[in-house]
């Protein structure tokens, strides 16, 4: 720990470095402190939630700041005048309404072609810029500005309530706050309880010392009032709130702070703060305000995508699934919260959209039973449908078609490997039976030979098109190398050998005329 700064400017001179003049240079260096928490065998550190929470509440005590800009040790500050336009944002009309402000993440040392999509643009310049629209960004976990007030588990102000389904129906709140029945969360802020505070955050009284100054930052002026140095009694009680028992019989990551139980506790966090009603904003800057490192070969990505699409089975398994959400959770949000708790499950019809392709070669029957107006009608709109997605994404997102098309490509890789292995692992856990999915084979009529094996040639190549890089990575990659992936090699050169085998098929086949061209 670096000791509290002087309250004068301190200005340096040509003597203060050896080889840097700092002549009228305020040379004072703000407190800095290095926070390792206690751990100890058996008792759950809760990982990164944890390391949070121990410093939201050892830094209540040093500083108390109102806000706090939270990246992870992977990342760095890139454009040291990004914090300031996120500033703009909370100290704005209407900014005490706002509980984070999420920078898009950033990353270096990624090849040129981005062959794994780890930059992630359609996500990062496209969703979450549009949920902008809406309540705000999710939390990403690194590169984001909260206010102290919201991660505290407080409400936003308000002054009136939404109802309905859309929440297009405006009640005023009662000023006098009269009793409000239901859950805790819905209840508006001027009830809140602050008896409540020992049991919700702690026995040390300074963390819930003044927190409603978090609620608009501090006083003007503040900052120049002498303060006082931190005496032993004020660091032995930052050392108290970082020990491994502090936080049981409390609500830290329960209902306070980072919340625990999930291996994406960033989600998870920002959800329960949009569920109480805050907004949050994304925040793009021209230079990357943070950078990062990101995995850069095929066994360390494809683990990062099962750990998320994990949490986000955990999530539809959990009360943090959008369904139970909140009527403090906009419409659209809530839409777009379920869409992240559902979509590692979609895994399941990518897996047949992969295997159908390849199987009606083997089979000799086609996708449908036949090219009817009515298919093909649907077929047209589902087309149209994806290339306008697709044109949006590129047109939000300002990438290329070939940063799109890594993007898709990734897509099916992950949705297909480590998806699938999420959702199974989490059917799994909440259900004791695995559930037998039987292809008929009856369903499948007599088409047209030539059209079947345009059919099943255009969508193999089309499933193979998309596993392209999974394939390089294949190739270049030393090492232990992770099961999913000699599940998926086989998966390959199943579709692969039944492309060849339709295209040119074994002499004898021939001569027996027994392969329908
Ligand atoms: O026991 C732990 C483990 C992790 N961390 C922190 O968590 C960060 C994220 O871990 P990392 O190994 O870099 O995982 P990523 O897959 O890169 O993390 C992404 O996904 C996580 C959620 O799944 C988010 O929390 C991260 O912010 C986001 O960058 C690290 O930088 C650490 O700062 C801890 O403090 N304690
Ligand atoms: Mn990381």
């Amino acid at each position: 720990m670096i000791k509290n700064p002087h309250y004068n400017v301190v200005p340096g001179d040509a003597a203060s470095h050896p080889y840097l003049d700092f002549t009228g240079v305020d040379v004072r260096v703000p407190m800095f402190v290095y926070l390792s928490r206690e751990k100890r065998p058996g008792h759950d550190h809760n990982k990164k939630a944890g390391a949070m929470n121990a410093m939201v509440r050892a830094s209540a005590i040093l500083s108390n700041g109102p806000f706090m800009l939270n990246f992870d040790c992977d990342h760095y500050i890139y454009n040291c005048m990004a914090i300031r336009e996120a500033m703009c944002y909370m100290l704005d009309r209407g900014g005490d309404r706002i509980c984070y402000i999420q920078f898009p993440q950033r990353f270096e040392g990624i090849d040129p072609s981005d062959r794994y999509a780890n930059h992630n643009t359609v996500f990062f310049d496209g969703n979450m810029r549009a949920l902008d629209g809406l309540q705000g960004p999710m939390y990403v976990g690194t590169g984001c500005l909260f206010r102290r007030y919201a991660v505290y588990g407080f409400n936003p102000p308000r002054t009136n309530e939404y109802r309905g389904i859309y929440g297009q129906v405006k009640v005023p709140i009662d000023p006098h706050g009269h009793h409000h029945p239901g859950p805790e969360e819905l209840r508006p802020l001027p009830e809140h309880p602050d008896h409540e505070a020992p049991q919700r955050f702690g026995k040390s009284k300074i963390v819930h010392r003044d927190h409603r100054r978090g609620q608009n930052g501090r006083p003007p002026g503040a900052l120049l009032m002498p303060r006082p140095p931190l005496d032993a009694a004020t660091v032995a009680e930052s050392v108290a709130v970082i020990s491994c028992w502090y936080e049981d019989g409390t609500e830290w990551g329960l209902r306070v702070g980072w919340i625990y139980g999930s291996v994406t506790e960033d989600v998870v966090t920002g959800y329960s703060m949009h569920n109480r009603g805050w907004r949050s904003v994304c925040c793009i800057t021209r230079r990357d305000a943070f950078r990062g490192t990101a995995p850069i070969n095929l066994t360390d990505r494809l683990h990062q995508v099962l750990r998320w699409a994990t949490g986000s089975v955990e999530i539809f398994f959990s009360k943090n699934n959008a369904f139970l959400a909140s009527r403090r959770l906009k419409f659209l949000q809530r839409l777009s919260y379920l869409n992240v708790g559902i979509y590692s499950f979609t895994s399941l019809f990518l897996i047949m959209y992969c295997l159908l392709p390849a199987l009606s070669l083997f089979s000799g029957q086609f996708i449908v039973a036949t090219l009817d107006p009515t298919f093909l009608c649907h077929l047209l709109l589902i087309t149209i449908t994806l290339m306008l997605l697709c044109l949006l994404e590129v047109k939000w997102s300002g990438i290329g078609l070939e940063e799109w098309w890594r993007n898709e490509q990734f897509w099916v890789i992950g949705g297909t490997s480590a998806h699938l292995a999420a959702v199974l692992q989490g059917l799994l856990k909440v259900i004791a039976y695995t559930v037998h999915v039987g292809v008929s084979r009856t369903v499948y009529a007599e088409i047209p030979q030539y059209s079947k094996l345009l059919g099943g040639g255009f969508f193999s190549f089309w499933v193979l098109a998309h596993y392209y890089p999974f394939a390089k990575g294949l190739m270049g990659r030393r090492g232990r190398t992770p099961t999913l992936v000699y599940v998926w090699a086989g998966l390959i050169s199943i579709t692969v050998s039944l492309l060849w085998i339709t295209i040119s098929p074994p002499d004898d086949r021939i001569a027996q005329g027994g392969i329908d061209m």
